[in-house]
């Protein structure tokens, strides 16, 4: 049995190959900036379109092909409360197999190190607060996560099973609920600040009076900003190789109610919050200890309120980017109506010529068949005359 704590760094050789699954995503994205902005230069990166990681043999081959030395899993099925409670078989099974092959593979394929990325949702709905690494499985879960939570437990425990049996360097982060640019602002699917943000904004520019909340507004949550995430994970990945998983939070918890109301104060929203208590609430508080994290040296740095302002912005850019995207659309159809307009007025103009010259045309055969008639006709007389005179 192995399952040493010998920590391999990331290297110091900058174009070391480290694959990043799900790099579009919120958290895949901060990573592959942060990883850039400190200087790698030999990123691995697929879409989902590119390399469907929950089809075993696809991801076998890429990793036989391209051999990568590092990797950082961020490619999940990720969602809010109501996906969570309405897709448990996609939560539980697409999970599952994409964290099996990658881990699975990238063992037998010579990866130094992997970070698997877990969840806050993985500790029992009523476990002791601020909730420790060692809460795991010592109770039930919250139900409207709980296929999602399976999942990622199994997927620290295959961490840690690797680890015991072939002394690979597999660690495990725990974030808490996220937050940043490119998140998923689906309007059912997404988490509560995404979903927040989008709902305020469109009251905000149709002029609504009220915006409807989900639940009672009483739960607790603790949020991070993604790139305080992305900060974490390269230092988990740099300085943390141990056996647990690790938990990684900002230590600050808020009520949804107080949420949304900075989340209104930030977009500008100035009418009333209505709350929907048909709609969960979910785990009643999820605060982490991240007192673990710390102690090995790493602290968060942007406030929730700076985060929010942030993600506003960049959600505003995407908007600005997406209105201009379509004024350009209108004017290249302007333009093509211009230009077909056009060609329509050159076709009435040859249209009108060819009538014209048809006319000419029908003009010189009128002409002709009268002097033809009036040969005929002055042939027809004289052979008449002709005849006449004859028999006189
Ligand atoms: N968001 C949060 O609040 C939290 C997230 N986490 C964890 O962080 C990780 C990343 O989450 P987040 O960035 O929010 O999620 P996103 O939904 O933003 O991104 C997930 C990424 O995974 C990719 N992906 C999904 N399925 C597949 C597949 N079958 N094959 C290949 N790629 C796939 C997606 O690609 P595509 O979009 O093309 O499908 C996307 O790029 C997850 O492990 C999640 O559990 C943990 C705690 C909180
Ligand atoms: C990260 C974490 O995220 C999920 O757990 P959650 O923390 O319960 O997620 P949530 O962000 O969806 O909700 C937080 C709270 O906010 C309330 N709420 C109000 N209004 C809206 C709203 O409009 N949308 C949403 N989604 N929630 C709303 C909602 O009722 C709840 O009380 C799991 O997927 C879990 O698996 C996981 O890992």
């Amino acid at each position: 049995m192995g399952g040493s704590d010998k920590v391999n760094s990331f290297p110091a050789d900058k174009t070391a190959k480290i694959f990043v699954a799900g790099h579009r995503g919120l958290v895949g994205s901060a990573i592959v900036r942060k990883l850039l902005q400190i200087g790698f230069t030999n990123l691995i990166l697929r879409t989902h379109k590119e390399l469907d990681l929950t089809r075993q043999s696809d991801v076998e081959a890429f990793f036989a092909q391209e051999k990568p030395q590092f990797v950082i899993l961020s490619a999940a099925k990720v969602g809010g409360i109501h996906a969570n409670s309405t897709y448990p078989a996609d939560f539980i099974s697409i999970n599952l197999q994409i964290q099996t092959n990658v881990i699975d593979a990238s063992y037998r394929n010579g990866v130094k190190k992997l970070l698997f990325l877990g969840s806050s949702c993985i500790y029992p709905k009523f476990a002791p607060q601020p909730i420790m690494e060692d809460a795991l499985l010592t109770g039930p879960l919250e139900p409207t996560n709980e296929w999602y939570a399976v999942a990622k437990i199994a997927g620290i425990k295959m961490c840690q099973a690797y680890r015991l049996q072939y002394d690979w360097d597999a660690i495990s982060g725990m974030p808490t609920n996220l937050y940043g640019p490119n998140d998923n602002f689906h309007p059912q699917n997404s988490h509560v600040l995404p979903a927040l943000i989008r709902r305020f904004h469109e009251a905000k520019v149709s002029g609504a009076n009220e915006v409807v909340v989900w639940g009672t507004g009483s739960p607790l949550r603790e949020f991070l900003h993604v790139d305080d995430l992305a900060d974490a994970v390269v230092f988990l990945m740099e300085k943390y190789s141990g056996l647990g998983h690790v938990n990684v939070g900002s230590g600050k918890e808020v009520t949804i109610k107080d949420l949304a109301e900075l989340v209104k104060e930030v977009v500008g929203f100035e009418g009333e919050l209505l709350w929907d208590s048909t709609k969960p609430d979910g785990t009643p508080r999820k605060l982490m200890d991240s007192s673990k994290l710390a102690g090995l040296g790493w602290v968060p740095k942007i406030s929730l309120r700076d985060g929010l302002v942030d993600t506003y912005k960049w959600k505003l850019q995407v908007l600005v980017g997406f209105i201009l995207c379509k004024v350009q659309e209108l004017d290249e159809m302007k333009k093509r109506l211009k230009e077909m307009e056009e060609e329509a007025a050159a076709l009435r103009e040859m249209q009108a010529k060819v009538e014209k010259e048809m006319g000419t045309v029908q003009g010189l055969l009128y002409r002709c068949r009268f002097r033809i008639y009036g040969f005929a006709a002055s042939l027809v007389a004289g052979l008449v005359c002709m005849f006449l005179v004859s028999y006189t």
